[in-house]
């Protein structure tokens, strides 16, 4: 059979991410063909940068694809089957001080949890709307995958403000996580098939399996409860991918939060709220993340990207396929040929966790096919998760309902309400902080 060629616009065409997610569209044309790229950004000389370099690229290794960049919606959104949609609003500046803050106040800062994903999702509400408002003008039966954080708050924005939208929100953490789980069991991650339910960033492992069906948690669990997600060939300092200092603190992280329902297997991010204080207390107040990313993947990206087209090939380029975003191909390639893979996504719950808010977004798996995801019933989820859940899940609904009504009492509830923050005084001394250095990107908030 052969395969429709699909035009795609990769929005947020200056992202630290978007060569890798070309290596990795190259890498699948056999099975994800394609006809033409696009790139849209609202910074022009960044995404320039990114852009010249891939042009490059793509005229080497695949010139029979059509490639523009453009700061333009217009131009950008007209003639799209998908748009892959990574964008940053107020970009790694504003990061840091979503980060840098709270730490000022002893509460941990980070990108997608607490105060720090509060403050982005803010932000990024805004931004991703205006992406999809585009996308139905110009390209109306387009979907949008998503993957612009913090996926939780944004995916909660558009299930309550676009409700018929055609965008599916995605995160790479799971993929991430099943990966060292597949290298503890020696084998493919595609061949084990999981159950697990959440929120995004906040999830657990329930039943993992191989494709006879036999019971792999078991052996997952003894690794997982003396590594964490370590993986083995980290534990013996072999000779492969490099982790950062701070990465690998997290996956050693996960033995600690295992230990709290060794029934399941944890997602790595809720040590951000089971363990809080001491992520605080590691941090450097001075040198967050943010600071990390700048220094190491940017630079390595802009000056990768800066050498290619200086030298006008891309002949021993080091960019490499992002490994854990080919989930975007398969979920690409599930709506446009109709694979039905199973996939986790974030999705309304609509009683898929029986006992839970029909109308949070969950992270859960999905068949997906040409009319979109259909979620798998997960059941009645236990008090522990439960509870956690739906704490977590209150932050993100009023930080949404905050947003459309510019209500700075929402949002202080919402810091509030965060199990990452200690409490209601401390709360308001950080978003008063926050408030002062978002007035180019938060609605006016009274
Ligand atoms: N869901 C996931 O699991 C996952 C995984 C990795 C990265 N991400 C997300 O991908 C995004 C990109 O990350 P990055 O580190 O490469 O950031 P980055 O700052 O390098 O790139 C973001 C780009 O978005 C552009 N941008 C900002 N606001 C825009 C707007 N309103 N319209 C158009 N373009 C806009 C910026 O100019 C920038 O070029 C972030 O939101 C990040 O959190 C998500
Ligand atoms: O601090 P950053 O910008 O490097 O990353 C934050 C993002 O982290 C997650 O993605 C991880 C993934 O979990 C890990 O396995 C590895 O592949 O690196 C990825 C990031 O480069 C997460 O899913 C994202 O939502 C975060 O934005
Ligand atoms: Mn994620």
């Amino acid at each position: 059979m052969t395969l429709k060629e699909q035009s795609i616009l990769v929005a947020g065409g200056g992202s630290t991410f978007t060569p890798g997610i070309i290596m990795m569209l190259l890498d699948n044309l056999d099975k994800f063909p394609i006809r033409q790229i696009k790139f849209y950004d609202n910074d022009e000389a960044r995404q320039k940068q990114i852009a010249d370099a891939c042009e490059i690229l793509l005229k080497e290794k695949a010139p029979q694809i059509t490639f523009l960049a453009t700061c333009d919606p217009e131009t950008a959104f007209t003639d799209i089957d998908f748009v892959m949609a990574h964008i940053r609003v107020g970009k790694y500046a504003m990061r840091e001080k979503d980060e840098k803050i709270p730490l000022k106040y002893g509460v941990i800062g980070q990108e997608t949890c607490g105060p720090g994903g509060i403050a982005y999702g803010m932000r990024s509400i805004g931004g991703v709307l205006q992406l999809v408002d585009y996308m139905e003008q110009y390209s109306p039966e387009a979907w949008m995958l998503n993957y612009s954080n913090p996926a939780a708050i944004v995916a909660e924005a558009t299930r309550k403000l676009r409700p018929t939208s055609r965008i599916i929100n995605i995160c790479d953490m799971p993929v991430g996580i099943e990966h060292r789980m597949a290298e503890v069991l020696g084998m493919k991650r595609k061949d084990m098939s999981v159950r697990y339910y959440g929120l995004n960033h906040f999830g657990w492992w329930t039943d993992i399996r191989d494709q006879e069906g036999r019971d792999l948690m078991p052996k997952i669990k003894e690794h997982v409860a003396q590594h964490g997600y370590v993986t083995p060939q980290e534990l013996k300092g072999s000779e492969g991918e490099e982790v950062e200092a701070s990465w690998m603190h997290t996956y050693e992280k996960a033995r600690e939060v295992y230990e709290l329902d060794p029934t399941t297997l944890p997602n790595t991010y809720l040590k951000y709220y089971l363990y809080s204080q001491d992520e605080a207390a590691a941090a450097n107040p001075d040198y967050t993340r943010a600071n990390e990313v700048m220094d190491h993947r940017e630079k390595m990206v802009f000056s990768e990207c800066n050498r290619v087209t200086a030298l006008g090939t891309a002949k021993g380029v080091t960019l490499e396929a992002d490994d854990h975003a080919s989930y975007i191909v398969d979920l690409a390639r599930a709506i446009a040929y109709n694979t039905k893979e199973r996939m986790l996504l974030i999705v309304p719950n609509n009683g898929a966790l029986v006992n839970f808010d029909p109308t949070a977004m969950v992270e859960i798996p999905c068949i997906v096919g040409s009319n979109g995801p259909e979620p798998l019933v997960q059941g009645a989820i236990p008090r522990y998760q439960k509870g956690l859940m739906e704490q977590q899940v209150a932050v993100e609904k009023l930080v949404v309902e905050a947003w459309e009504e510019g209500s700075y009492q929402k949002l202080w509830q919402a810091l509030t309400v965060s199990k990452i923050v200690p409490n209601a005084r401390v709360a308001k001394q950080i978003l008063d902080d926050l408030v002062a250095v978002n007035q180019a990107y938060w609605p006016e908030l009274s």
